[in-house]
């Protein structure tokens, strides 16, 4: 069932910080370039070089990791924007061997302003980010690093996880800092503010197969839509959120994202945007929840039969049902999850032998798949073997009597 949306959503067990999570896709590919490293006597550790502008504070051994957490600050990050990470010694030293910490042009083009935004004040919805100008497919909107990388861990009490996340966040330059404590919350509770913060803004990166909590100040402006225009990823290696235009808009209109799957049910997303964020999404899809999750039936039922290649399915009128696919998919305003479709149009296209539709609908899901999971998405893999040789591939011909 590879084309199915993969849900995308964690709770975390004690503090309630809810999780936005990166897609399954997305994390554990973290690799780490082979740079050339010196031993380091002292602490029997592999080190490049130590930018952390603090020594480190550290908690005490945490049972769950076997390890204690503590707060590396590097200052001069990224041309003085800073970074704070909350993780493991261990984890801090791979880290450091990471092309943004290595190769000073490793941040070009991120965090730098696109042009593309502005932020404004939206009824109901606290700020919001919108269009600058008029803005199409693929447009880049924000690619940031975080100010605050926190390993997930569920051993800390909320006082505790309190106190180092603040001292995180105050070593970071000001400007940095300020940014995170202007961002929106959602208790409002001063004492539990830096993790209030995280409630409200967070996404997980995964760092070496480890959970870890990332607050990207200038992408938090992005409220959510159950019709999102636009689309985000991570790349673990370069620390780095990624957001880009899925759907043409206006100046003036404004830019959102989903917080949950827009495929999942009306109550189902609601659920989690009111546990998650407390607010209740007023939108048309949740307001007119019958027809919408009538849509979503319909759309699981189309993608269970074009996703059943048995003998039987020979003489099937898949191109047709791919089609339809694609129709409900817009028609639900879900242009940035329609590498799925795409993905099954050019199955079904190369299945009845042709080729020509079905690389051009390979090609639209690998457009997409870029903007909505990175270069590791295993999708991603399947339409390059099918672009590569349509003809070979175990798709063609399939339905053909
Ligand atoms: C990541 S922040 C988004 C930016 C935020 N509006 C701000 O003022 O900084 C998440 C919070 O924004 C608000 N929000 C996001 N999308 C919303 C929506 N569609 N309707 C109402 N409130 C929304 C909720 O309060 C949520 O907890």
């Amino acid at each position: 069932d590879v084309f199915l949306h993969k849900q995308c959503w964690h709770e975390h067990p004690l503090s309630a910080v809810n999780l936005q999570c990166s897609r399954e896709a997305e994390v554990d590919h973290i690799q780490f370039p082979n740079a050339a490293v010196s031993n380091d006597q002292d602490t029997n550790v592999q080190i490049s070089h130590r930018p952390w502008s603090y020594p480190p504070i550290c908690t005490d051994v945490l049972p769950s990791i076997g390890s204690s957490l503590c707060i590396y600050t590097d200052t001069s990050f990224s041309h003085g924007r800073g970074i704070s990470i909350f993780t493991t010694p261990e984890l801090a030293e791979r880290v450091v061997l990471l092309p943004p910490f290595q190769d000073s042009e490793a941040l070009q083009g991120i965090n730098e302003f696109t042009g593309t935004w502005i932020t404004q004040e939206i009824p109901g919805k606290g700020m919001g980010m919108l269009a600058k100008r008029n803005l199409v497919f693929k447009d880049k909107i924000t690619a940031y690093t975080p100010a605050l990388l926190a390993y997930l861990e569920t051993d800390l009490s909320t006082a505790e996880r309190e106190k180092f996340f603040k001292l995180a966040v105050s070593q970071l330059p000001e400007a940095t800092r300020d940014m995170y404590l202007g961002l929106a919350t959602v208790y409002g509770l001063p004492e539990v503010k830096y993790q209030d913060v995280v409630k409200a803004n967070t996404f997980q990166m995964e760092i070496e197969g480890h959970n870890h909590l990332a607050v990207f100040p200038e992408t938090s402006r992005l409220n959510h839509a159950c019709t999102p225009n636009a689309q985000y990823y991570l790349d673990p290696t370069l620390l780095t959120h990624f957001v880009h235009i899925t759907r043409p808009l206006k100046k003036g209109e404004e830019i959102t994202i989903s917080y949950t799957s827009p495929l999942d049910p009306t109550h189902t997303r609601q659920q989690h945007l009111e546990q998650g964020f407390h607010f209740r999404c007023t939108c048309t899809r949740c307001t007119n929840h019958e027809r919408t999750d009538a849509s979503l039936k319909h759309i699981q039922g189309l993608q269970s039969v074009l996703n059943d290649w048995s003998p039987s399915t020979v003489g099937f009128p898949g191109p047709q049902l791919a089609e339809e696919l694609l129709d409900m998919y817009r028609d639900e305003g879900l242009q940035g999850f329609m590498d799925v479709p795409y993905g099954f149009a050019a199955l079904a296209y190369n299945a009845g032998g042709d080729d020509e539709t079905a690389v051009e609908y390979a090609k639209r899901a690998e457009e997409l798949i870029l903007l909505k999971d990175g270069k590791w998405a295993s999708n991603l893999a399947m339409m390059k073997e099918l672009l590569r040789d349509p003809r070979g591939h175990w798709s063609f011909g399939r339905r053909l009597g």
